[in-house]
């Protein structure tokens, strides 16, 4: 389906949109030229309320009503499209619903991410529902994805953006020893843990932690992406948004700096999304943008790399809105470029 044309618009619902990555995909799809916000929905448990109520910086520029989702909803409201921003369990019962009515699925959970659906009880905590979906599930790390992403797309995890972006440049080129473990240290906002209150993502408790030891279900994502094995610890810091990954691998004996530099600028010369910095990326540089900040340094065989995204835009909502951009036909960065909404 082609729709590179104005007059019509890619008709769009957006589910979990009283949550953080949702509220900015509404944000996004506003933006975008080419798309129309049709739909907002939260959970079934709240009243009907503006997205304007819900985040005040949204007056006078989105003009829409959060609807409590209701199943009803799948009969009644036309739309090419849907953005679910939801828990992964609902995301699961609900985009099976959504596609047997004909309307393209970008998931924004972890539902469809895995291929494996034996990794879901031990990563997830439950039974994959509908692992028939994880092969027909295209995942959308768009800067390495090359495959059509048909009618469910699955949109990569916050952490594993980071790390991957971060990462595959240097495996992709074989320049890491066949039998190097990565090691990935990366510390998220506390945005990153949702808008729901919880003791442990509260304004006095948050401090810098480390947690997710060998568990957390981005490593198997990581794993899958990389093809590797890798150590992965999660941190949670004490600032609103963006994620900062410092990356370890050891080189083959005699990669030279300017293979490196080659790798990387083979990798992301033509995509726009992708910046390369100068020294240690900032989580403040990224927060409110689409950009992936990269720097790398090496000593001898030893290479760091670290990384910088906004956990809620490229790590979430902007990398929804990029790979739907390229599913219909449009402009990569329709609605991305040159600055987000925030
Ligand atoms: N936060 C982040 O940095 C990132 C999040 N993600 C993923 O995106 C998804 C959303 O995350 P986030 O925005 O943080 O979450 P939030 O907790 O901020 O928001 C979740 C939204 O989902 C709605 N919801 C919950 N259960 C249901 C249900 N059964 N049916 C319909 N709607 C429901 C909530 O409604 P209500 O408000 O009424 O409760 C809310 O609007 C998650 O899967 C998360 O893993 C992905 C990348 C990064
Ligand atoms: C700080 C924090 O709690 N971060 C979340 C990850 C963010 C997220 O929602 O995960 P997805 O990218 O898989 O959707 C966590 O560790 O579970």
């Amino acid at each position: 389906m082609s729709l590179n044309n104005q007059n019509v618009k890619i008709r769009s619902a957006v589910l979990g949109a009283a949550g953080y990555s949702g509220a900015e995909l509404c944000a996004l799809i506003t933006a975008n030229p080419f798309f129309e916000l049709c739909y907002a929905f939260a959970s079934g448990g709240r009243e009907a309320e503006p997205l304007a109520s819900l985040y005040p910086r949204f007056q006078q520029q989105i003009d829409i009503m959060v609807e409590p989702w209701s199943d009803a909803f799948l009969d009644s409201m036309t739309v090419d499209v849907a953005f679910l921003a939801l828990p992964h369990e609902a995301s699961e019962e609900i985009a099976p619903k959504l596609l047997a009515k004909g309307i393209k699925v970008f998931d924004l959970s972890g539902a469809f991410r895995l291929k494996q659906a034996a990794l879901y009880p031990q990563y997830y905590g439950y039974a994959h529902q509908h692992p028939e979906l994880l092969s027909q599930a295209v995942y959308s790390l768009m800067e390495w994805q090359t495959a059509p992403l048909g009618d469910l797309v699955s949109v990569p995890g916050c952490y594993p953006t980071a790390c991957s972006l971060a990462l595959l440049p240097v495996l992709k080129a074989g320049l890491v020893t066949d039998d190097c473990i990565p090691v990935i240290s990366a510390t998220s906002g506390v945005s990153g843990a949702g808008r729901k209150a919880s003791l442990s993502t509260s304004f006095c408790e948050v401090g810098l932690n480390a947690y997710g030891f060998f568990k957390h279900r981005h490593r198997p994502e990581i794993e899958q992406n990389l093809g590797r094995k890798v150590v992965f610890t999660p941190h949670l810091g004490n600032f609103k948004r963006g994620i900062l990954a410092t990356c370890v691998v050891n080189l083959k004996k005699g990669v030279t700096a300017q293979q490196v530099n080659d790798a990387f600028v083979a990798a992301y010369q033509h995509k726009p999304l992708i910046r390369f910095s100068q020294k240690s990326p900032n989580v403040a540089d990224v927060a409110g943008t689409p950009f992936c900040d990269l720097f790398w340094q090496q000593d001898g065989e030893q290479l760091v790399i670290m990384s910088a995204i906004d956990n809620l835009l490229k790590g979430a909502a902007a990398q929804a809105m990029q790979a739907a951009n390229v599913r219909f036909d449009v402009p990569e960065t329709a609605g991305l470029l040159p600055g987000a909404l925030v």
